[in-house]
């Protein structure tokens, strides 16, 4: 019997059509089990009662004779699979690269597997997991926490993960609304928002990565590419759309992209998207969503950027994991005081000297013209090829010099900030901030391009006076990783308060008391 032809009581469906002519004396569908009739032989039999079991329960396909024993069935069940809630109990939850499995003893089936279990039942189920045997913890609070549809802010670290724990959920959530829906024309499911082109390049790869044999799409929308094409691959169908806010709001402008079914909406990166020139081509495509789930992530993510999140979602989960603000603890930063003509000198030493150069390493520089410069003037003076890598080159360049950088043909880059955030490159375990950047977020994410997943690193980082805004923070972030403060830096006056503020204090307090 087809859905829309269920008894209109209370969803009870009869089995048999031949039956029921049988019954014509009786149409109506029995309230009470007393109103039903004992089975003959060979007839079905209520599983509650014992009665004809007249009808099917639709919930469980149990015959089943009457409304009361649907009632009485349906709840026994319930009885049956409730499971006793137990308080958690407390959890250490390790830092860093230490192993950990939560297991929850609500659900005994999977937790009773061995490792041995494990393997054989892969094996025998044919999986092969390389690299991703578990979940980083910002993965663990993510991924479940997305099912609940409720817009997530996330600050973590960075090379901590944020990446997957997104894409993870996307992907399940368009394959499974594509396994529903047959349709051959769809709009896109999610929409992943980047600010360089670089990372939202590398975001799309790992999403096929992870979507692969899924019924799974993806549209990479950066400027650069042509635009044709982007439509084209768009109008075929795709359920992720990865961009940067220019390009995605020149193609909405453009053209007529249905985004009726987007359900999820990413800012990646999200301090760097809503405070600069982003934020209001970021605020248009959010504003032609409707009501999506808004996920943020980024490591570095200041109390205005929380009250600007605020306004996307009123109902928002916080969720912040290992030490967020702050650089990767697996990087040794090493800043030396180099007056800004000696700057060239000191990176031909270091890379000249077999101690100190540890390649494939990243250059970052402050300007395009910078960095062209420097990548001639380091192959010059050392012999080595050097490419350079900035808004300026075409998307063919970046793309090309990306690519021989990731598989080592090249072994040092030098380039703006466009490298500067999100970038996995995970060869990388050197960075060398030739310029400081403009603020200590830019330093935190251009320090943790040396280190991913805790992997150790280095970040040797140029400063003189001209850096002078940035000597408070920075001495303070020296500070708080334990690492050296050079001379010159901490007899700064712009950084008195911290290296003699406790003193200070205590002496005019003493003073004042005598
Ligand atoms: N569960 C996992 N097990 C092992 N490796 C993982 C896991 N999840 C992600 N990775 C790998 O860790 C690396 C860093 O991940 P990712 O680039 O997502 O970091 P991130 O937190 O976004 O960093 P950033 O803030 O710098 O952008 C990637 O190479 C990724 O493939």
């Amino acid at each position: 019997m087809g859905q829309g032809e269920k008894d209109s009581a209370d969803n009870l469906v009869s089995p048999s059509d031949d039956r029921n002519e049988l019954q014509v004396e009786d149409l109506r569908v029995k309230e009470r089990c007393f109103e039903q009739r004992e089975a003959l032989p060979g007839e079905p039999r209520c599983v509650i009662c014992g009665r004809y079991g007249e009808y099917i329960c639709d919930q469980t396909d149990d015959d089943i004779c009457s409304v009361e024993c649907k009632t009485a069935l349906l709840a026994r069940i319930a009885a049956e699979t409730k499971i006793p809630v137990k308080a958690p109990a407390r959890i250490k939850v390790p830092f860093g690269d230490e192993s950990f499995c939560v297991r929850d003893n609500n659900f005994p089936d999977i937790p009773s597997l061995h490792a041995s279990q494990i393997v054989s039942l892969r094996n025998k189920l044919d999986i092969c997991v390389k690299g991703y045997t578990m979940p980083t913890p910002v993965q663990m609070q993510v991924i479940p926490a997305s099912i609940s549809n409720r817009s997530l802010l996330v600050s973590a670290d960075t090379g901590s993960g944020k990446t997957a724990s997104f894409l993870v959920p996307i992907i399940a959530h368009c394959s499974r609304r594509e396994l529903q829906q047959c349709e051959s024309k769809r709009g896109p499911l999610a929409i992943v928002l980047a600010p360089t082109r670089e990372l939202c390049l590398q975001v799309e790869d790992q999403a096929k990565v992870l979507g692969k044999g899924l019924p799974f799409k993806t549209a990479l929308v950066v400027g650069g590419d042509p635009l044709a094409q982007q439509i084209y691959r768009i109008e075929n169908g795709v359920e992720l759309i990865v961009g940067t806010p220019g390009r995605l709001i020149d193609l909405l402008m453009k053209h007529n992209v249905d985004l009726t079914d987007v359900s999820v909406f990413v800012l990646d990166e999200v301090d760097c998207l809503l405070e600069r020139g982003f934020r209001d081509q970021a605020m248009q495509i959010f504003r032609a969503l409707s009501c999506p789930q808004v996920m943020m992530f980024s490591a570095t993510i200041h109390s205005e950027i929380e009250k600007l999140s605020n306004s996307l979602s009123n109902n928002m989960i916080h969720i912040s994991c290992g030490n967020p603000g702050k650089p990767n603890k697996s990087v040794r930063q090493v800043v030396i005081w180099v007056e800004s003509k000696q700057k060239k000198q000191k990176i031909f030493e270091i890379i000249k000297s077999k101690q100190h150069f540890k390649p494939p390493a990243v250059v970052f520089v402050s300007s395009r013209v910078g960095a062209d410069l420097l990548s001639e003037a380091i192959t010059a003076a050392t012999g080595l090829e050097v490419i350079s890598i900035h808004g300026e080159k075409t998307m063919e360049e970046r793309r090309e010099r990306l690519r021989r950088f990731l598989t080592g043909e090249v072994s040092v880059v030098v380039c703006t900030g466009v490298l500067g955030r999100g970038m996995d490159l995970l060869k990388v375990h050197q960075v060398i901030l030739f310029d400081m950047p403009n603020s200590i977020d830019e330093y935190i994410h251009q320090v943790g391009r040396a280190s991913r997943m805790g992997k150790e690193g280095v970040a040797i980082v140029f400063v003189n006076e001209e850096d002078r805004k940035l000597f408070g923070e920075l001495a303070q972030v020296l500070k708080t990783a334990g690492a050296p403060i050079p001379r010159e830096l901490s007899n700064s006056k712009f950084t008195s308060s911290i290296s003699l503020g406790t003193d200070r204090k205590r002496k005019l307090s003493s003073r004042a008391h005598s």
